[in-house]
């Protein structure tokens, strides 16, 4: 039999078992599917020989009208860029990247810069002539880019001309993005200029070559380089297209805030979107009054957004013009039920898509189609996406557990990436023989198939929607010469999610303060990973293999904090 949707509900025959349920779920093999299939248009291209940039560039809207259809409009300047200069610069950059400067397929390009009109391009002309993308976050501080760099290997380096400096000391080569007067410096808008577009070399490629290589913390430990191949990308915006078309959202105009060096806002905003012709606002860097006036401004209708950003226009009551807006998605990190309500009740005109993604699957794994479902499910992250099928498996046993039921979320689509680089270790702990990405996150599905994430397996910090390492933080505290061990633990925080805090136990006759410590690990770290909380402790509880027993110092702080 089969359903609206294509998921064939089967009785097993010998057993007489219904097999798939309305939530997809298999019982003889644990296994959840997606309950959406994708129609014969919408199908992920399987051409070996495909690339993520070709495939882009043949989803341009028609050269024919292509002059005229804006894609991208800087919200600070105004300055357009059309999908015809576009295609253009795309081309050039390829050229002068290739012939200039000599960048062959395989040679890692390390991209640091906000978000910019030229951002697009830059990917674009570097997965086009089959050379490797690594993106980081321009908040991170010079040692924190020369690690990069270096784990990544890479060969070339483009940055934003403030930005410049933090490269130096690594001496790789580098271009700035923009002309930077008084530097020496090649600039990529100069390249653009000074190359010819049919001069753009033809590459031979396959999917399964790697295209990009982002930072992730995974499931454990510091930042690792997450492989993504030319199939995983061109599979992840396959199925955006398919999330456009479904939410009629083709005509929308989008605000782009978030930031496009990971792949929440890389897959929507840096490659994605062009593939169904969309106009996208671009804030180079957020705030919350210029996001509001670019909304009146522009009558923008789509936000991909993140918790912090959804909270703020719920706490809102300034004035502003959101009558423009239709859509919100929330992503990176939990949105509570009661702020995705209160916003509902705020601005009842707009839909509020709450969805769940991983840099691991290059992007999104769950959505909602109908914000019907959405209201109706408020703390569900939505149905797997399709292409995606699921397991959750019981912590303690390993096995696979039917609706209802909590457990560890392994996902298996083709859009999961290929490894961690150079880190085999790492790799096998995430994916299993059988390709389970075993993603730490604790969830559940409903009879329907709508996922919710409840808890976090992986000891992983999410501030402002950005990832935090304890143990990155805890080796910067250990070097500290009074402190003899330390501990990082989240704490909830309305408006950043979650705040890193610090146990840490003094050595004999220090007097280190809160203040101190705080200083000392700000001054190493990007803004968003600082300590913003210290208690000193007199042993951190440890399990009998020397584990931190981070649960019990979470539980301690909660019961702390609710007696004050
Ligand atoms: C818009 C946010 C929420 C807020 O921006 P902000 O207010 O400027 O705050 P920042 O976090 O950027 O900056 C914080 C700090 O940096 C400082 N800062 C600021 N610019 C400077 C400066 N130029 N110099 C030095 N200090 C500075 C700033 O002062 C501040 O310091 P402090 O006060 O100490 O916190 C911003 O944090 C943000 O974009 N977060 C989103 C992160 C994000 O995209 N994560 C996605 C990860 S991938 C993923 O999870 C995928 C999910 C997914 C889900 C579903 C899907 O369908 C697909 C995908």
């Amino acid at each position: 039999m089969s359903t609206e949707e294509g998921w064939s509900v089967a009785e097993d025959e010998q057993s007489g078992v219904s097999k798939d349920t309305g939530s997809g779920y298999c019982s003889s093999t644990g296994i959840y599917h997606s309950l959406i299939q994708l129609s014969d248009q919408q199908q992920i291209p399987t051409h070996p020989a495909l690339d993520t940039a070709t495939f882009v560039l043949s989803q341009f809207p028609h050269p024919d009208n292509a002059e005229s259809k804006v894609a991208l409009i800087d919200s600070v300047t105004n300055c357009q860029v059309t999908y015809a200069q576009l295609r253009y610069s795309i081309k050039s950059l390829a050229a002068g990247l290739h012939h200039g400067l000599g960048v062959q397929k395989g040679d890692v390009v390390f991209f640091l810069s906000p978000n910019s009109l030229l951002y697009p391009t830059i990917c674009l002309a570097v997965l086009s002539i089959g050379a490797v993308l690594t993106t980081a976050n321009p908040l991170n501080t010079a040692y924190e880019i020369a690690k990069q760099v270096q784990d990544s290997g890479a060969k070339l380096a483009i940055a934003a001309p403030e930005e410049v400096n933090k490269l130096a000391p690594t001496g790789v080569p580098t271009l700035t993005t923009t002309r930077s007067f008084g530097e020496n410096t090649l600039s990529v808008e100069e390249l653009i200029e000074g190359s010819d577009p049919s001069m753009a070399p033809q590459i031979q490629f396959l999917q399964t070559d790697t295209a990009a290589v982002l930072y992730s913390s995974g499931t454990t430990g510091v930042s690792k380089g997450v492989i993504l191949t030319h199939a995983n990308f061109i599979s992840i915006m396959t199925l955006l297209m398919w999330s456009v078309d479904v939410t009629s959202a083709k005509d929308d105009v989008y605000l782009c805030f978030i930031p496009m060096f990971h792949i929440y806002g890389l897959a929507f905003f840096g490659l994605g979107l062009f593939c169904k012709g969309t106009t996208i606002v671009l804030m180079p860097k957020f705030d919350f009054q210029a996001m509001l006036d670019a909304i009146k401004t522009h009558k923008i209708s789509n936000i991909p957004a993140v918790p912090p950003v959804i909270l703020r226009l719920v706490k809102f009551t300034g004035k502003g013009d959101l009558s423009s807006l239709r859509r919100v998605s929330s992503g990176a990190a939990p949105l509570s039920k009661q702020v995705a309500d209160r916003f509902r009740e705020k601005y009842p005109w707009v839909e509020l898509r709450p969805g769940y993604g991983l840099t691991e699957t290059c992007g999104g794994t769950s959505f909602f189609r109908l914000d019907d479902q959405a209201k109706l499910c408020p703390s569900s992250v939505g149905q797997l996406i399709p292409s995606f099928s699921a397991k959750v498996v019981d912590v303690e046993t390993g096995h696979p557990l039917p609706p209802y039921r909590e457990g560890e979320l392994w996902l298996k689509s083709p859009t999961v990436m290929k490894a961690y680089l150079g880190n085999d270790e790492a790799t096998a702990a995430t994916i299993d023989s059988d390709g389970w990405l075993h993603t730490g996150d604790l969830c559940y599905f409903d009879k329907d198939g709508f996922l919710y994430i409840v808890d976090r397996i992986k000891e992983l910090i999410k501030h402002n929607g950005y990832q935090v390492a304890p143990a990155e933080l805890e080796a910067l505290l250990l070097s500290h010469p009074n402190i003899m061990d330390a501990a990082v633990i989240p704490v909830e925080d309305e408006e950043a999610g979650q705040i890193p805090m610090a146990y840490v136990v003094r050595a004999t006759d220090s007097e280190l303060t809160e203040e101190q410590i705080i200083q000392f690990i700000a001054g190493q770290v990007a803004p968003y990973k600082k300590v913003r909380k210290v208690g000193f402790i007199n042993a951190i509880p440890r399990s009998a293999a020397g584990k931190i027993l981070r649960k019990q110092l979470v539980t301690q702080t909660q019961q702390l904090v609710s007696r004050l």
